[in-house]
């Protein structure tokens, strides 16, 4: 399979590598410093787009991707205030997007048990969530696309909590989900949720030791959307 990278930082250089050892051929390394290039490419011959850059530059390179029919991988965080914009522009191509906040199976499968727990929560009114979202000094957004996702499936399964905050002192306010972000290098990404009471703390955390997972997760899933068409996520692609 041809696969084009759009933005060649840390986790394009990884999906690069990956790609590789599974077999494809990468046609292209598009950076801010060679955004040039793209015009001069054979977009016949590029089967999949995977597209990790930054949050000021994913709905132009998902643009270029979708209006030229290239099925298009993103994991790009902190611009999803434009991505119904990006989603009608896929439907109206005929072409295929495909977001996650988090490509690694490990972090899924996290966001399953946060959702189960989340709606036991909801008849527990004595407990209060918080959350914390830990990564590298390089981090650009915050909080994390994760514990964006993570917070916004609390809400809609904990009646009682209407909002997340970011780095405030919401203590004691029952609607609101409070994000600690933390920048510490080199967390790849660390997010720890957790239901605390007067009796007891329930807490859940996920630990990424390195970038790999989310790396070879966006691959997994650019194998998979080669042929398909439409707005598509996670719940698509896993099985569990
Ligand atoms: N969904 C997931 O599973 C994961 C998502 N991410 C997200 O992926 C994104 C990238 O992360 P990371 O690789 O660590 O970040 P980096 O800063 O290491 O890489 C971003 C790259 O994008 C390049 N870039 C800037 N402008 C453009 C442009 N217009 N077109 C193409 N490339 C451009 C930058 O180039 P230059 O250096 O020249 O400015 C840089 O090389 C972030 O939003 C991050 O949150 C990260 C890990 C997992
Ligand atoms: O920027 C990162 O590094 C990461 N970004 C994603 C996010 O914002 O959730 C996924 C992962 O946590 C690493």
């Amino acid at each position: 399979m041809n696969i084009l990278i759009l933005g060649y930082g840390k986790m394009g250089k990884i999906i690069s590598e990956i790609a590789q050892e599974r077999g494809h051929t990468i046609v292209g390394k598009i950076d801010e410093s060679n955004i040039n290039l793209l015009d001069e490419l054979d977009t016949n011959k590029i089967d999949v787009a995977i597209e990790f850059s930054q949050p000021d530059a994913a709905v132009k390179n998902l643009s270029w991707a979708i209006k030229n029919q290239i099925p298009v991988v993103c994991g790009t965080t902190g611009w999803l205030g434009k991505k119904p914009e990006i989603e009608r522009l896929t439907l109206s191509n005929g072409s295929a997007f495909f977001y996650a906040s988090n490509y690694s199976i490990g972090v899924n499968m996290f966001f399953k048990v946060s959702r189960f727990l989340a709606k036991m929560m909801n008849d527990q009114p004595d407990y209060a969530v918080k959350m914390e979202e830990i990564h590298h000094t390089e981090k650009k957004d915050a909080p994390s696309g994760t514990a964006i996702t993570l917070a916004e499936d609390i809400i809609d399964r904990v009646n009682r909590v209407k909002r997340w905050d970011l780095d405030t002192d919401t203590d004691g306010n029952e609607h609101s989900l409070p994000i600690t972000a933390k920048r510490i290098d080199p967390a790849p990404g660390t997010h720890i949720v957790t239901y605390h009471s007067e009796i007891d703390d329930i807490e859940i955390k996920h630990t990424a030791h390195s970038r790999k997972g989310f790396a070879l997760g966006a691959v997994l899933v650019a194998e998979w959307i080669k042929d398909k068409k439409g707005v598509l996520s996670m719940d698509d692609f896993l099985s569990f």
